[in-house]
């Protein structure tokens, strides 16, 4: 299995699972079982060597993930639509809890194959462009829920949910220079997420190609 070895700031990964993933009927989309495993343990597997801690971000009773270990981070703006509380959470605890790190990735838990090196190919965009945030892509398509946060940044995205009410990702990435990182989607879309019961069926196709390579 290939290890990613390039040096980079310590990193908190956070698990978005905010979502109510009305496409597939509601309920927790990382609890689907694909390839005889959650979606959120393969995610887990995928960041923890990447990640220098992991926590998880849902909202309501935190016990059902209990079995996973992690700190679960409800969205300190209750209510706000999006994934965006839950990023801004994410960077609320870390500053609270992981005073030295400076850096927050964030990854939906819906993405059961993200790449192994995803931290450190965004980091090395941000530093190399002296962007202040990074956002992974696969294809054409691009993925602004998957990218690495400034710590630094909380209390203007704080402002903008708050105040501005600014709920699409798109608007809060086009404030700062942006560094995005492209990843190839043969013969697996790193990216592939789990929207509808139909998409469970090419999950476990895809679940087939991830654990043979
Ligand atoms: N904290 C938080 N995260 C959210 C919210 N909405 C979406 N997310 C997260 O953002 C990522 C992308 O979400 P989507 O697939 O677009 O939305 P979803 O709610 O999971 O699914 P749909 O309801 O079918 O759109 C997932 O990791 C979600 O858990 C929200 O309101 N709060």
């Amino acid at each position: 299995m290939k290890v990613v070895t390039t040096e980079f700031p310590a990193t908190q990964g956070v698990l978005l699972a905010g979502g109510l993933a009305r496409r597939m009927g509601g309920g927790d989309k990382p609890m689907r079982t694909i390839g005889g495993r959650t979606i959120l343990e393969r995610v887990i597997a995928r960041l923890k060597p990447q990640c220098s801690g992991l926590i998880l971000n849902a909202n309501g009773d935190p016990a059902r993930f209990a079995a996973f270990g992690l700190p679960v981070v409800p969205d300190d703006v209750p209510g706000f639509p999006g994934p965006l509380a839950g990023i801004l959470a994410a960077l609320d605890w870390t500053a609270a809890n992981r005073r030295d790190v400076e850096w927050v990735l964030s990854a939906a838990g819906d993405c059961p194959f993200l790449p192994r090196d995803l931290v450190a190919r965004l980091h090395d965009a941000r530093a190399r462009e002296n962007a202040q945030l990074a956002v992974a892509a696969s294809g054409e398509q691009s993925h602004p829920v998957i990218g690495l946060w400034r710590v630094a940044l909380r209390d203007e995205l704080r402002h903008a949910l708050v105040v501005e009410d600014l709920r699409k990702i798109d608007r809060w990435t086009a404030r700062y220079p942006l560094a995005t990182v492209t990843w190839p989607v043969e013969p697996l879309d790193p990216f592939f997420n789990a929207n509808t019961v139909e998409d469970i069926a090419e999950a476990e196709r895809l679940a087939a190609l991830d654990d043979a390579a």
